[in-house]
């Protein structure tokens, strides 16, 4: 069922609570280093000023751990900088998110006024979702909106108790969860086949559950990056001083019985003598690493096959990079994938942190059907997880 959206609720002249996820990378002196979460709530953000009303932004940065010190750079000024060159507009920022600043900032907000509330992190009511916080944070407005699809698979109090303490007509999802949802509902329900699964990244830990899930559905999952040498150790190949987990070569082996065949594996490995930049590489056929040596990337043959299987695919879905792509000596393989995506006439999804980054890096976004901007929430979607967070938005 459709959820109700930002269009269906009656902003004129009315505060919007709208928790976002600007959760995003930051440089070493603070700045925003990626500003694709904030780019993408944009649009939900613009239709709340065009009809007539204001805005309360709330978000978490990072994961504060309550000393002050320590968490000072998780404040959110450079994060409500960085949304007024985006939004063109001029956007106050509290000291706090429910105290002294926060309240006289939302009381004196005007139609078209832009707040940002400081890290909700900050409050320790956030994490436990407390009832009394939330309450005191709905007080700041007259409706809820859900933009932070990021954060989604959290049960914090911005994301549910929150919105239950409005009434269920002024609840709503913003346009970006709106967007993701319906991508998930044809990854989930409607896959055009041959529908294939692309997984990549550092461990097989973090995958199980969407693998198992993914199994049930795909045609192919094709396997790269890091969790590559825990497949091929728990099938008794050498993996030299390939990162693995050793921990997890039962589940691996698990993972490969009951794949039916589906599960493909590199056939050939770009490997190295060291894991960074300056390293003398080569390329192995084969699943054997040889000794002393890193596997660090998918190799040549490894590359075509995929590239292949992702050009014929009716639906793809990828989540983690297919080497150390951030040493360019071994982003070959993940960028190949992000080309082949970008190429395939399928429908394309890209879900994931790094995999995410990669595609914006080699300049694909704009042409893969979806870029998700959720890590965690992205994967436990696909794993068939329903969300607290959007229990509590009403069907449409
Ligand atoms: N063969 C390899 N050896 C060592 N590290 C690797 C290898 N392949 C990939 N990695 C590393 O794995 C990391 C990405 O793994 P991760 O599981 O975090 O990916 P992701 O799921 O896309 O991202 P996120 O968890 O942020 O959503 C990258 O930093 C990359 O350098
Ligand atoms: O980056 C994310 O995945 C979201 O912003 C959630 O952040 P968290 O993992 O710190 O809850």
């Amino acid at each position: 069922m459709p959820k109700q959206t930002v269009r269906d609720l009656d902003v004129k002249g009315k505060k919007v609570l709208v928790r976002v996820d600007f959760n995003v990378p930051q440089t070493k002196d603070g700045a925003v280093a990626d500003d694709r979460r904030i780019r993408s709530a944009l649009p939900t953000l613009k239709d709340v000023l065009d009809r007539g009303g204001s805005l309360i932004l709330v978000s978490h940065l990072g994961r504060p751990t309550g000393d002050p010190a320590a968490d000072a750079p998780f404040k959110l000024d450079t994060v409500a900088a960085k949304l007024q060159e985006l939004i063109g507009r001029p956007v106050e920022k509290a000291d706090d998110t429910v105290g002294p600043s926060a309240k006289k900032l939302a009381a004196d907000l005007k139609p078209g006024g832009i707040l940002v509330l400081e890290n909700v992190r900050f409050n320790k009511g956030e994490k436990k979702g407390d009832p009394a916080f939330a309450k005191e944070l709905a007080s700041l407005a007259d409706a809820y909106v859900n933009d932070a699809f990021g954060t989604c698979h959290r049960d914090e109090a911005s994301m549910v108790a929150v919105p239950e303490q409005f009434p269920s007509e002024k609840r709503a999802i913003g346009f970006l969860v709106e967007k993701e949802l319906k991508i998930l509902d044809t990854l989930l329900k409607n896959p055009k086949s041959p529908y294939v699964a692309v997984m990549g990244g550092a461990k097989v830990s973090d995958k199980i559950l969407v693998m198992e899930t993914l199994l049930k559905s795909v045609d192919k999952l094709l396997v790269g990056g890091a969790m590559t040498y825990t497949f091929l150790k728990a099938q008794g190949h050498g993996i030299g001083k390939s990162r693995v987990e050793a921990d997890k070569l039962d589940v691996a082996r698990n993972l490969l019985d009951s794949a039916g065949g589906k599960i493909v594996l590199p056939v050939d490995h770009l490997i190295a003598d060291k894991p960074e930049a300056g390293a003398q590489t080569k390329v192995v056929d084969g699943p054997e690493i040889p000794d002393g040596w890193f596997g660090m990337d998918i190799g040549p043959k490894t590359i075509a096959l995929y590239s292949q299987i992702i050009l014929e695919a009716g639906t793809v879905v990828w989540n983690g990079p297919m080497g150390m792509f951030e040493v360019e000596a071994f982003a070959k393989g993940t960028k190949a994938v992000a080309l082949a995506l970008a190429e395939s006439p399928g429908v394309t999804a890209v879900g994931g942190g790094e995999s995410a980054e990669a595609v914006e890096k080699f300049g694909y976004a704009d042409k893969v059907s979806h870029v998700s901007t959720g890590g965690g929430a992205f994967l436990e979607s696909l794993e068939g997880k329903q969300f607290n967070s959007l229990k509590v938005i009403p069907d449409r």
